[in-house]
């Protein structure tokens, strides 16, 4: 049976005590996500830059990422700009990454979708 796509996975709240992915693990996960948008820095912490049209974009979907981040319990840095968003998601309880930051980093491209400029 197919994996479920990345999106549609539970973000599993994490104990803690969860060894933060790497290697081949981070690389598999990685090629699910938009690769225009995102890059494994460090095998840290994900970083994802989105562009928009103009500010009020941008803020709405910083919004979006905001209330995802609560449903979640899953929270990231965002940084908003005139036309531009730049995320850093990772789990700070483990100071690293788990698949949950990759859900979570799925769930903001799908949320992208909306907000695309034209080419
Ligand atoms: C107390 C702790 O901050 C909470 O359990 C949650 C809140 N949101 C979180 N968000 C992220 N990115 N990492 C965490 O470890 C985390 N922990």
């Amino acid at each position: 049976m197919a994996e479920t796509e990345l999106a549609d996975r539970e973000c599993e709240a994490c104990t803690g005590d969860e060894d933060p992915l790497e290697g081949q693990e981070l690389i598999d996960l990685y090629e699910e996500l938009d690769r225009d948008v995102w890059e494994v820095v460090d095998e840290h912490h994900l970083e994802g830059t989105y562009e928009f049209e103009d500010f009020r974009d941008a803020l709405e979907f910083t919004k979006e990422v905001g209330e995802l981040a609560e449903e979640e319990w899953h929270h990231p840095d965002i940084h908003l700009s005139w036309g531009e968003v730049v995320i850093e998601m990772w789990t700070h309880k483990i100071d690293g990454l788990l698949e949950a930051d990759f859900v979570m980093a799925a769930r903001m491209d799908r949320i992208y979708e909306e907000y695309e400029p034209e080419e």
